[in-house]
């Protein structure tokens, strides 16, 4: 699928942008899908439905505008569409080979900044959030839902950082506070170059996780809206982070699963487990 000239900008950047991947039609009905979730019309099991922390610590009575992110829509039919389109698929098995899994999902409605900088995303790898390897075999699509570029936080990526190390994340110091579990670099280089990547409704970037990435505010009015999934290789396995740097984040989310599920002591890999879903070929180990 790949040219050269592609496959090598991946090798050296950890990204991919691929224009006009994803139809307007399909990218309307997600919307529309996403204001029925909002609007409580249908009911969707595991879905998470989170709020800006600079909203969810205020007074002000949450409507639909207030939802910044929904995570694990897995079960949701119509958005879940998204996860198995062949042309994504298509750029999906360069990296993962024939045996696809859908590890995550997400539909980011990152709001107009409330004041506080919270609609920022810090610089991070995505790999610190995941017990599986080998990162080569994972990769995440991410597809702009309407045009995004600096004025309403587009992604930011320093290219070429894949190619380094998992690092130590932890809650970056901010003072206008930071929304749960976005963890970020503690020290990653400031003058490694920046790249701002400005997309047009329905471009879709595929980029490593171990790229470190984050996105900048939303000075804009509107709620910038995104979709994406992260893909690994059903020939995955799972990993044990304990005694490694991830132990962090797998105490936070053994945290939350056990209020979201009722169970304790879940164990981290299982959290992973049973949101996965194949979208091709066999579920041989993941
Ligand atoms: C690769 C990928 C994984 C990278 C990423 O996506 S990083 C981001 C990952 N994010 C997540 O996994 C989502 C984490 N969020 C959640 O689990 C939930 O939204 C919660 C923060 C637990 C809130 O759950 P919810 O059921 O809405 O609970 P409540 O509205 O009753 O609030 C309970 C207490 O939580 C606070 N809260 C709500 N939203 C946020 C927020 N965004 N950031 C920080 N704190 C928050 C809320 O103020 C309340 O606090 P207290 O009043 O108890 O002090
Ligand atoms: N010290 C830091 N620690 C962690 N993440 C950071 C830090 N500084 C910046 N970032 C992340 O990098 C993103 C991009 O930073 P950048 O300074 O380019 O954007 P910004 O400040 O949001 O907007 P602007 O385009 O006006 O500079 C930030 O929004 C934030 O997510
Ligand atoms: O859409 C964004 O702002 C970036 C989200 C992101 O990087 C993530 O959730 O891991
Ligand atoms: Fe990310
Ligand atoms: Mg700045």
């Amino acid at each position: 699928m790949l040219t050269p000239e592609q496959r090598l900008f991946y090798e050296e950047n950890g990204f991919l942008l691929i224009k006009n991947l994803v139809s307007e039609a399909d990218i309307e009905r997600f919307r529309q899908e996403f204001e029925r979730i909002c609007r409580q019309e249908v009911k969707v099991p595991g879905l998470l439905v989170m709020r800006d922390v600079a909203i969810a610590k205020s007074e002000f009575v949450p409507d639909e505008r207030a939802v910044s992110k929904l995570q694990d829509f897995q079960e949701n039919p119509e958005l879940f569409r998204y996860c198995a389109l062949p042309q994504i698929l298509k750029y999906v098995e360069c990296f993962t080979g024939p045996n696809i899994m859908a590890m995550h999902t997400m539909l980011i409605n990152k709001p107009p900044d409330a004041g506080k900088k919270t609609s920022r995303h810090p610089m991070h790898q995505d790999l610190h959030y995941f017990p599986f390897r080998p990162s080569d075999h994972i990769v995440c699509a991410w597809t702009a839902m309407e045009k995004v570029n600096r004025q309403n936080g587009c992604l930011v990526v320093l290219p070429g950082t894949h190619k380094g190390t998992l690092q130590e994340h932890d809650y970056p110091d901010w003072e206008g506070g930071v929304n749960k579990m976005y963890h970020g670099v503690q020290d990653y280089d400031p003058n490694h170059p920046r790249m701002y990547v400005e997309m047009e409704k329905g471009d879709t970037v595929f980029f490593h996780p171990l790229l470190i990435h984050g996105s900048g505010m939303n000075q804009t009015q509107g709620f910038r809206k995104a979709i994406s999934c992260h893909y690994a290789s059903s020939d995955c396995y799972y990993i044990d982070v304990r005694g490694t740097t991830q132990e962090n984040i797998e105490n936070e989310v053994q945290e939350i699963a056990g209020k979201k599920y009722g169970i304790n002591e879940v164990a981290f890999k299982d959290t992973w487990a049973f949101r996965g879903r194949l979208v091709q070929g066999e579920r041989t180990s993941l």
